[in-house]
């Protein structure tokens, strides 16, 4: 079997706990070649968003070129895409491509500050979202896709349905990290619910748990397996990040993407 490679499109975290950097180490964490296109260079530690740059989109086309033309993913994933020729360029590169895509919606960092412009979010809902094979959205962000709140699980449940059969997902998980009670997570796939739950652990170490996340997802798809196998190692993989967290920087630690060793997860059959 031929070795299998995965890209991210995102923003950067030079504090290595989101964004590229995180989804880099994930891919290599899942043994999956990582491969990036960076859309935005972001000043941000454990402490929060000091500033964002971010750069021309002839030249994000560029480094998607040089990958794709030369290195052409087995899946792809997108996190922070600010801006809405991001958004367009990533739709006109992707369209009938056949490559598993999987879609972080990240619209707000988890210290508060905007990533995505707010006249862009209703263009990955429309012009994205109907190209994924999976979006990761967590409650705030699946609230802004459906228009409606979530406060319950029928709530996200019914969000999950709508996400698929309106916006024209291929599958969703909506994330329960936002909820109270166990974190539990929700993937529909158009045809049945099927939940992944963990005790919520206690901790504020939780830098980068989406990005993360939706990393392992995309190296399992790119390794063939199935959306619901994917999900599951995903949920595996993170809550052990997460209760094994580094207590790294002054604010919201990075998770540990070796945690999952300490309990053994294997890569190849996960
Ligand atoms: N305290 C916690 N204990 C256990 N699991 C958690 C906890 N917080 C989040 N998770 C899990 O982590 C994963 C990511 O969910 P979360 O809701 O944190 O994503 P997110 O808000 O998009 O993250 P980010 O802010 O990094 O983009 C989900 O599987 C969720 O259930
Ligand atoms: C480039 C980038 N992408 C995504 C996140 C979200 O992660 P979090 O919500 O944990 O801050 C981030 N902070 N930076």
């Amino acid at each position: 079997m031929g070795v299998k490679s995965a890209l991210t499109i995102a923003g950067t975290d030079p504090s290595g706990g989101a964004g590229i950097q995180a989804d880099l180490k994930t891919f290599q964490e899942r043994e999956v070649y990582g491969m990036s296109v960076i859309t935005s260079v972001v000043a941000q530690n454990t402490l929060g968003v000091e500033q964002v740059e971010h750069l021309p989109i002839s030249f994000i086309e560029k480094q998607f070129d040089s990958v794709w033309n030369d290195i052409k993913p087995n899946a792809v994933k997108t996190g922070m895409i600010a801006t809405i020729d991001m958004m367009e360029l990533i739709a006109e590169k992707l369209k009938g491509s056949n490559v598993p895509y999987i879609i972080d919606p990240v619209m707000v960092a988890k210290s508060g500050h905007s990533l995505m412009e707010e006249e862009s979010r209703s263009v990955i809902r429309n012009m994205l979202i109907p190209l994924s094979t999976v979006v990761t959205p967590n409650v705030p962000e699946a609230e802004f896709l459906v228009g409606f709140s979530i406060n319950t699980q029928e709530d996200a449940e019914k969000a999950a349905k709508v996400i698929v059969e309106q916006l024209g997902a291929g599958a969703v998980v909506v994330k329960g990290g936002h909820l109270e009670g166990d974190a539990k997570d929700v993937l529909y796939d158009g045809r049945e619910f099927t939940y992944f739950t963990s005790e919520r652990l206690n901790t504020h170490h939780t830098h980068g748990t989406g990005c993360t996340f939706s990393a392992v997802i995309t190296a399992e798809l790119a390794k063939g397996r199935s959306v619901k196998q994917a999900v599951k190692t995903g949920k595996a993989y993170i809550t052990d990040a997460i209760r094994y967290s580094l207590e790294l920087g002054n604010g919201n630690g990075p998770t540990n993407q070796w945690g999952y060793r300490l309990q053994g997860l294997p890569n190849q059959e996960g």
